[in-house]
């Protein structure tokens, strides 16, 4: 579990009082995660969930709370912040940056069928088209400026193999950046995290997507193939599923229909995907930092399916031809 910062009831009585939620009755730790603290409340207008930033900044918190308002304004299932009576939705606790936001119902889908895939890939559509005409841009922090930086970070921990395969697809990955076919590309806010650990289901009905904190502007199609990579793939092998995936695709499909460019760079974008994550659990686990318990995720999950999204074949984009 990662509660990096503890908070008792005690603590809150006195700040929750900025919030016209009433009085705390309960504060529980939530025992997964690796990013943030984060604790169910329960108030006298129900129960909430506190976050406590340990990476964010107060400079950098309102581009992820004011995205989820917008996005919860148009009817895209995502926890709702709750403003302070100063309307301000990051106040301070501990020191730390802290923000409430709704409760979703629910619980992870952590055995998807093509049934969840789908509902996940429709509202993946609906949210990239409801964050189009967000009034705030940020890049997304874990794209090529943080690559660079990282990648030399982890290599001297790694064999002359996986050296190789890391460098030769950063390579790869920045030549298709510099290139017209990429600038083309549809983008916006995007989640850029949207793994199976971030969405609640309700049996089959898809109740929100939460955990926006790695949300930037970046293209669509790169937030599409992060959540395929994790949605539509046997866990064991990295494999894709090709039910889970036609059923993400075309549910997606159907409500923002793909572009022939998006189509050309899909099997690129898995892989960029990969690299992301694999790079990103890298540095975690090399470099980990200070928690009350904190098991890093493995590295070789993604490495692997670099390998595979490298060699493909993969199921293709449904793409509409102008
Ligand atoms: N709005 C919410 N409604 C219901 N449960 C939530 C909500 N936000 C977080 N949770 C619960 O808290 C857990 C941890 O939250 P979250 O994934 O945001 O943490 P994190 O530290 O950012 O983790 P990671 O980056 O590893 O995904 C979730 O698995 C979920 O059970
Ligand atoms: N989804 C990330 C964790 C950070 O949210 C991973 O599985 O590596």
């Amino acid at each position: 579990m990662a509660v990096f910062t503890s908070v008792t009831l005690d603590d809150l009585q006195e700040w929750i009082k900025q919030f016209s939620l009433g009085q705390v009755s309960a504060v529980r730790g939530i025992s997964s995660g690796i990013e943030n603290s984060n604790f169910f409340i329960t108030t006298e207008s129900g129960e909430y969930v506190l976050t406590i930033f340990e990476n964010l900044s107060f400079e950098q918190l309102p581009f992820y709370l004011k995205l989820m308002k917008h996005l919860a304004s148009r009817g895209v299932l995502v926890p709702d912040p709750v403003c302070n009576q100063q309307g301000e939705l990051v106040t301070a606790l501990h020191g730390k940056p802290a923000a409430i936001v709704s409760k979703l119902e629910g619980s992870s889908q952590m055995s998807p069928l093509p049934v969840h895939c789908a509902e996940v890939g429709a509202m993946l559509a609906k949210m990239h088209l409801a964050a189009a005409d967000f009034s705030i841009r940020q890049k997304n922090l874990r794209a090529a400026e943080w690559r660079h930086a990282t990648v030399p970070d982890v290599l001297p921990f790694l064999d002359a193999e996986k050296q190789h395969l890391l460098k030769a697809e950063v390579h790869f990955q920045d030549a298709l950046e510099a290139s017209p076919l990429y600038r083309g590309l549809p983008n916006g806010p995007v989640h850029a995290d949207l793994f199976r650990n971030n969405v609640m289901f309700d049996g089959e009905r898809l109740t929100g997507f939460f955990d926006f904190y790695f949300a930037g502007c970046d293209t669509w199609i790169f937030d599409v193939a992060v959540t395929v990579n994790d949605w539509c793939i046997d866990i064991e092998s990295g494999a894709l599923d090709d039910a889970r995936t036609l059923a993400l695709l075309n549910a997606y499909h159907s409500v923002r229909p793909f572009t022939e460019p998006e189509a050309l760079v899909w099997q690129a974008m898995l892989r960029a995907g990969a690299l992301r994550f694999w790079l990103s659990r890298l540095y975690d686990f090399y470099m980990p930092r200070e928690a009350e318990m904190l098991t890093p995720h493995d590295p070789g999950h993604f490495e692997r399916i670099l390998r595979l999204r490298e060699t493909g074949p993969v199921p293709p984009l449904p793409y509409f031809s102008a």
